[in-house]
């Protein structure tokens, strides 16, 4: 892989190297100091892993623009991984990434089922089952319109629910997001670079830049020779940590609970408390995040007042309505 993207013009790859550390895995050491905002690698638009990519594709570009509507953001990039990774000729640089990707993954939707139970009661357990869920809808979506449609181009032993699950959770966990100058979002994995690792002792130092296209990643902090270098994933509770990348912080300052708020549709006055938890810009199924900053939000209150109202209430609460509609 190394040798490619050098081939390819990536910079900053002399001065690095991959190795293991405890806790986070695998990652990159440095073999040189650096000082904080000095720039450490660059990888070139041409080994990025993103749509446009996808798209401009010789073989799979057709497929994916002849598909209608199109493709979301999550199942293109998971395709053109899979596609490149059953590849027998041809595509040997991003192959060569393929390669050196991890063959599973710890994040929440591998758990076996004893150690989701575990989490039973948690909104981890709720959002990872649905997540599940829609995984398998997905999958048979995908098989419908574009897998199915294509056998030379996806053998289908290739594309299992399985590979697609780890193709999804490979984006997950190693894609890296920004918001382009025009407002659109971009989603890239960028080889090498997404074998960073996490630490919330650094800035935000990785970049893209919209006018050649590459990734760039500064020195989050001063580095001495043999450190690992490290990137600022983003401020993230535990919970979504573990189901996007299976790790969690311990002490992780930006911890938060889910609280999922609902209530039959056979509850009493229901459709009238709909229309109140609207005006509260809430929904009959509202998930409130709980944080050690504000852990009572006023919407937790504002739902469940709501949802105790009873008939004398309702009528009071629509009696001064009409009130001020007279006036
Ligand atoms: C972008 S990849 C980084 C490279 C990865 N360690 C590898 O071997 O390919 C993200 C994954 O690294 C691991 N990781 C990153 N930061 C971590 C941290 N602070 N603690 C534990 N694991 C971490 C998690 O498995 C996560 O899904």
């Amino acid at each position: 892989m190394e040798n490619w993207l050098k081939k390819v013009g990536a910079t900053g790859l002399d001065d690095l190297e991959l190795a293991d550390f405890p806790v986070t895995g695998r990652g990159a050491r440095t073999l040189r100091r650096f000082k904080r905002g000095e720039r450490i690698l660059t990888i070139p638009s041409d080994c990025l892993w993103t749509v446009e990519h996808a798209y401009a594709d010789p073989l799979l570009g057709p497929v994916l623009r002849s598909t209608q509507p199109p493709l979301s953001v999550e199942d293109t990039l998971a395709i053109y991984l899979l596609f490149v990774r059953s590849r027998e000729a041809g595509y040997d640089g991003p192959r060569s990434h393929v390669a050196a990707l991890p063959a599973s993954y710890s994040s929440s939707i591998f758990f076996e089922n004893d150690e989701l139970e575990v989490c039973a009661g948690t909104s981890l357990y709720t959002i990872t089952k649905q997540l599940e869920q829609r995984i398998e809808d997905d999958y048979r979506g995908l098989v419908m319109r574009v897998l199915g449609l294509h056998p030379d181009l996806f053998p289908l032993d290739k594309f299992t629910i399985a590979d697609y699950k780890w193709a999804l959770c490979s984006f997950w966990s190693r894609a890296m997001d920004f918001v382009l100058p025009d407002g659109k979002s971009l989603r890239v994995l960028a080889p090498f670079a997404d074998m960073l690792n996490h630490s919330p002792d650094v800035v935000q130092c990785h970049a893209y830049d919209p006018l050649s296209g590459s990734l760039s990643v500064l020195a989050g902090k001063d580095y001495e020779v043999g450190d690992q270098v490290s990137i600022f994933y983003g401020s993230i509770p535990n919970n979504r940590l573990l189901r996007l990348y299976g790790f969690v912080m311990p002490d992780n300052p930006n911890d938060s609970y889910d609280l999922v708020l609902s209530t039959h549709p056979m509850a009493p006055f229901y459709e009238q408390k709909q229309k109140l938890w609207a005006l509260a810009g809430l929904d009959s199924i509202s998930t409130i995040s709980l944080t050690l900053i504000d852990p009572l939000p006023k919407h937790v209150l504002q739902y469940l007042r709501i949802q105790r109202l009873d008939e004398s209430d309702l009528a009071a609460i629509a009696l001064r309505k009409l009130d001020t509609t007279t006036y």
